[in-house]
C-alpha cells in the first residue's frame, strides 16, 4: 500500500484565548488511505473543526506533523512556517458555514470553477459557467442559475455549491464539516451518494459531523472526537 493520502502524527493544537492556553486537539494520530472514506463524530466543543482545518493544511499544528501524500505538509523556512501541498486543490474542504466559505460578490459558477483555474486548463467563461451547470446538476442544483449570487441561495443550497466545488477538480482528498447539516434527508442522501462515488474514484473523505446515524451509513471507519483525543475506530 502507498503512502497515506492525509495523515495526522501526534498531532496537537493549542489555543490562547484571553492569556489561557486550551488544548483543543490533543496528540491525534489519524492515516486516510486513497478511496477510504473516515468518519469522525463527537459533541460540540471537541476540537472536530480544528481537526479537519489541521488535515486539509489550513492551520498548522503546535506539535506533531501534518503529512499529505508522504511529504510533510508544513517546513520551518527562517522564523515561519512554509505550506506545502503536492498539487493545488490535492485537499479540498467543505466548512461548515456553507454561505461564509463562497465569495459573496462572486457568481455561482465563478465559485464552482475556480479551482480549476490553479490546475491551467485555460477556459473561457462561457465553458466554465456550462461547467459550473453540469456540476450544479450533480448536486441535485439543476434548477440553480449558475450566474446566481450566493445571497440569492439557501444554506442548504450554498452547501451543495461548496461540495461541487470541491468535487470539480477530483482532488485526492476531501474533508467536510457536517456536509448534510442543512439539507432535507433526500438531499442529504444525494450528498452521500455523492462522496461515496469520489471515494469509488480514489479520493479519500474525512467527515466530521454530530449525526453519528450519517457517519455510520457513509463511512467505512468511524471514530470520535472527545476533549481533542480520538477515540478507537468502532470498524
Ligand atoms: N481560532 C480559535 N481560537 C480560539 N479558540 C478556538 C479557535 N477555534 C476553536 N477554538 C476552540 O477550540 C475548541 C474546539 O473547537 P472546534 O470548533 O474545533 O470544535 P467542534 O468539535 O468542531 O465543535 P462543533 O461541533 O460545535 O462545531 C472549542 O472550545 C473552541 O472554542
Amino acid at each position: 500500500m502507498g503512502d497515506p493520502v492525509l495523515e495526522l502524527r501526534q498531532v496537537s493544537k493549542l489555543y490562547r484565548t484571553g492569556g489561557h492556553p486550551f488544548v483543543a486537539v490533543r496528540q491525534v494520530d489519524l492515516a486516510v488511505a486513497a478511496g477510504e472514506i473516515v468518519g469522525i463524530g463527537g459533541p460540540s466543543g471537541a476540537g472536530k473543526s480544528t481537526l479537519l482545518r489541521m488535515l486539509a493544511a489550513i492551520e498548522p499544528p503546535d506539535r506533531g506533523e501534518v503529512w499529505l501524500a508522504g511529504e510533510a505538509a508544513w517546513r520551518r523556512v527562517g522564523g515561519g512556517l512554509r505550506r506545502r501541498v503536492p498539487r493545488p486543490g490535492y485537499v479540498m474542504a467543505v466548512f461548515q458555514d456553507p454561505p461564509g466559505s463562497l465569495d459573496p460578490y462572486w457568481p455561482v459558477w465563478r465559485s464552482v470553477t475556480e479551482p480549476l483555474i490553479a490546475l491551467g486548463p485555460r477556459l473561457s467563461r462561457h465553458d466554465r459557467r456550462n461547467l459550473a451547470r453540469d456540476w450544479l446538476a450533480r448536486v441535485g442544483l439543476a434548477q440553480v442559475d449558475p450566474r446566481a449570487m450566493p445571497a440569492q441561495l439557501s444554506v442548504g443550497q450554498c452547501q451543495r455549491v461548496a461540495l461541487a466545488r470541491a468535487l470539480i477538480a477530483q482532488p485526492a482528498a476531501i474533508v467536510a464539516d457536517e456536509p448534510t447539516s442543512a439539507l432535507d434527508v433526500t438531499s442529504g442522501a444525494g450528498i452521500i451518494r455523492l462522496l461515496r462515488e469520489a471515494a469509488m474514484g480514489g479520493t479519500a473523505i474525512v467527515v466530521v459531523s454530530h449525526d453519528q446515524r450519517m457517519l455510520d451509513v457513509l463511512a467505512d471507519r468511524v471514530t470520535r472526537l472527545v476533549d481533542g483525543r480520538l477515540t478507537d475506530p468502532r470498524s
